[in-house]
Parts: structure tokens; C-alpha cells; sequence
């Protein structure tokens, strides 16, 4: 089956929705930042990225039976004192829309915004199709000026069949470990795949795609890593270990959000590594579309090497951690990771 329609609408939602976080996050006022019940920060631009991606996939491909799980909801914009952030969120949805130009309506009310931010409520699962998204993906990136990604994928009966990557401030060039990239004027990456398709990759500003895939590399010695940027996200003396044990000898590449997949899909290092603390669990949408756009000649799996499940519902269940390589590499890369876990677990019997 073809998802051509789908892949063009997703492409147009998710780069509209960085145009619209790029905006705020060239001019981020403290007022625009927020923390969830869980403490992690959500912005403006995480809501507005959600209702407008909500509201293009809805306007270009209408049907009764539209389900998003998407990550942020509208329970504090709707208590009191959320007025404000609404009507900041709502002009800033409207100032996007109207610059694009594509569709000619009047100005969407706070009500639709909050209608189109809860459209992402769906539970997902194993039946039918479901987008996945999140709306920025590395909010504490997106806080420090660096990188994020708006990350869309859709499931069809349970397995991801197409996923959208939006990475703004990630440079068309490779990026490695041993250079600063400066993040001004950069056109920034746009990322795409669909299932059977191969993966492919164009500037955000629209230019012409390039088919990229994962790096072949079976040399460890040659295989950089990405890991996640938070030490409270991924254990970095545990990939510390894998990689000393598989022979990678570059320094991990820390960058936030699933830019990494990103990076990782055209080639730039080998491996992606992601240890969350013990009791932490992870979410489908910080993986979905991640996930396919490293098909091209890449393997993700958990730290038991099985294949991630996206049919489950909102959350993932797996096995201790996520790791990504190409398939070569991949017998060696399991193997590391878990003789490292097991000397880990010896080591510190509650970990
Ligand atoms: N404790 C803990 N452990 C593991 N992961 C966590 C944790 N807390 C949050 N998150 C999720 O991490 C998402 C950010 O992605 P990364 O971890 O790849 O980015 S980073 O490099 O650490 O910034 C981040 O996604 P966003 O909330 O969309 O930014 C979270 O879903
Ligand atoms: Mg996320
Ligand atoms: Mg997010
Ligand atoms: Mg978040």
C-alpha cells in the first residue's frame, strides 16, 4: 500500500509546525515557558507545533475517523490564568497560518486551538491508523537554543508506516563530535520515510530531497555514537562502557531530541544509544517516526534485541533500553551492551 497522500500532508504539517517553533525560539520571552505536573517544561511553541500539525493533517486529509497520540493536552491552557498562554499560542498558530498562505479561512478561535490541541488524546493500539506525534521533541534543547525536532509518524495496524522528521537547527552538512555547529542561518533538515520507500532527506526551506541511509560502516573503531544530551535521560557511563567494549574510540555525540535518528539516518556516526534511568518509560512518540526513518540500513531494538512495539498503546514495553545500528554492526552492538549490563547489574545489584 501507498501512503503518498499521507506523507505529503505529514511533510507540509510538520514543516509549517517548525516555522512556527523556529519563531519562538529566535525570541523565547519567559512567559512563553511553562512546567508540566511532571516538572519537564512545555512551551508555547510545543502546543501550538501540536494544534497546527492537528489542524493541516485535518485539512488535508478530512475523515471522520481521525486519531492522533500526540503528547501535550489542554488541561492547563483551560484552568485559570491559561488565557494568556492561549491567546499567545492562538496568534501565533494564526501569523503561521496566514504567512503560508494555503488555506483561506478566517482566524482559528482559542476554542479550535484547544479542540485541535486534544485531538492528540488518542490511546493508539493495535487497530487501525493512528498518528503519533510530538509536537517538539527535546523541549529542554529547544529552551537552550539547540537542537529538537518535530517528530510525526503514522501507525496502520500497529506498525509505523510513515514518519516526518523536522530537525530546524540541524546543519545539511554531517555533524560529528569535534566541531561547535553554529545554528544561525541554518536552513535546517527535513527527514522522511515511508515503509518500503527508503528514507530521504531536504532543507526545510524546500529544496530538493536526497535519498540518505544509515551508515555501513562494520568497523567499531570507525563508529561514532550519539547518546541523549541529559545525564537524567540516558546513563552515560553505561554506553560509556558498551562503547569501550565494542571498540568505538570517538566520544559520544550528545545531542537532544530525535534529531540523533536523525543524524544517525544520513550517515553521521553509527550507533545511537539510549539507557533511561531505571522506572522510566518511554513513550511511543519519542521513537515512532525516529524509527522508521532508519530503516534505511538500520536495526532498532531493545537491549534484548527485540524490535520495538508501537501496537501497545502510548507507551512502549521493553527491555531496559533502546539501541540503534546498522544490521552488520548489530550481532557485536547486542553483545556489548550486554555483557555491559551485566557487569552493571553485578556491579550495583539495584540498578
Ligand atoms: N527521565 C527520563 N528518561 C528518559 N527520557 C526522558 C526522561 N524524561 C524525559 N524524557 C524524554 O526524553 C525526550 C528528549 O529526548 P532525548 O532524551 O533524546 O533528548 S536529550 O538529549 O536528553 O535532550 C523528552 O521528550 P520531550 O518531552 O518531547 O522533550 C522526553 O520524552
Ligand atoms: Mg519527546
Ligand atoms: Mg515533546
Ligand atoms: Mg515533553
Amino acid at each position: 500500500m501507498s501512503y503518498e497522500k499521507e506523507l505529503k500532508a505529514a511533510k507540509k504539517a510538520a514543516s509549517l509546525a517548525a516555522q512556527l517553533c523556529q519563531k519562538v525560539q529566535k525570541a523565547l520571552l519567559q512567559s512563553d515557558v511553562h512546567s508540566k505536573s511532571d516538572k519537564s517544561p512545555v512551551t508555547v511553541a510545543d502546543y501550538g507545533s501540536q494544534a497546527l500539525v492537528s489542524f493541516v493533517l485535518g485539512k488535508e486529509l478530512p475523515t471522520a475517523s481521525f486519531s492522533m497520540v500526540a503528547e501535550e493536552d489542554s488541561a492547563d491552557l483551560r484552568k485559570d490564568g491559561g488565557q494568556d498562554t492561549l491567546e499567545r499560542i492562538t496568534k501565533l498558530i494564526n501569523d503561521t497560518l496566514s504567512s503560508d498562505g494555503s488555506y483561506d479561512l478566517s482566524p482559528l478561535s482559542g476554542e479550535d486551538v484547544l479542540t485541535a490541541i486534544d485531538s492528540g488524546k488518542s490511546e493508539g493500539g493495535p487497530n487501525g491508523r493512528h498518528w503519533v506525534l510530538d509536537p517538539i521533541d527535546g523541549t529542554k534543547g529547544f529552551l537552550r537554543g539547540d537542537q529538537y525536532a518535530i517528530a510525526l509518524a503514522l501507525l496502520d495496524e500497529g506498525k509505523v508506516v510513515l514518519g516526518v522528521l523536522a530537525c530546524p537547527n540541524l546543519p545539511l552538512q554531517p555533524i560529528g563530535n569535534t566541531e561547535k555547529h553554529s545554528l544561525q542561518n541554518q536552513a535546517g533538515c527535513l527527514f522522511f520515510a515511508e515503509v518500503g520507500g527508503g528514507t530521504h532527506m531536504q532543507s526545510l526551506d524546500g529544496s530538493l530531497s536526497t535519498k540518505v541511509h544509515v551508515s555501513s560502516t562494520v568497523n567499531p573503531a570507525e563508529a561514532s555514537f550519539f547518546e541523549s544530551y541529559e545525564a537524567a535521560h540516558s546513563l552515560h557511563d553505561l554506553s560509556s562502557s558498551i562503547a569501550t567494549k565494542l571498540g568505538v574510540q570517538a566520544p559520544p555525540v550528545r545531542i537532544d531530541s530525535q534529531a540523533k535518528y536523525g543524524a544517525l539516518s544520513r550517515g553521521d556516526g553509527a550507533i545511537y544509544l539510549r539507557f533511561p534511568h531505571k522506572g522510566y518509560r518511554e513513550k511511543i512518540w519519542d521513537h515512532a517516526a525516529g524509527c522508521i526513518v532508519v530503516t534505511a540500513g538500520g536495526v532498532v531494538t531493545d537491549a534484548g534485541g527485540n524490535p520495538l512495539d508501537f501496537s501497545k498503546g502510548r507507551f512502549l514495553d521493553l527491555d531496559t533500553g533502546i539501541i540503534v545500528t546498522n544490521q552488520k554492526l548489530m550481532p557485536l552492538l547486542l553483545k556489548a551492551v550486554q555483557d555491559a549490563l551485566s557487569e552493571s547489574s553485578q556491579a550495583t545489584p539495584s540498578l
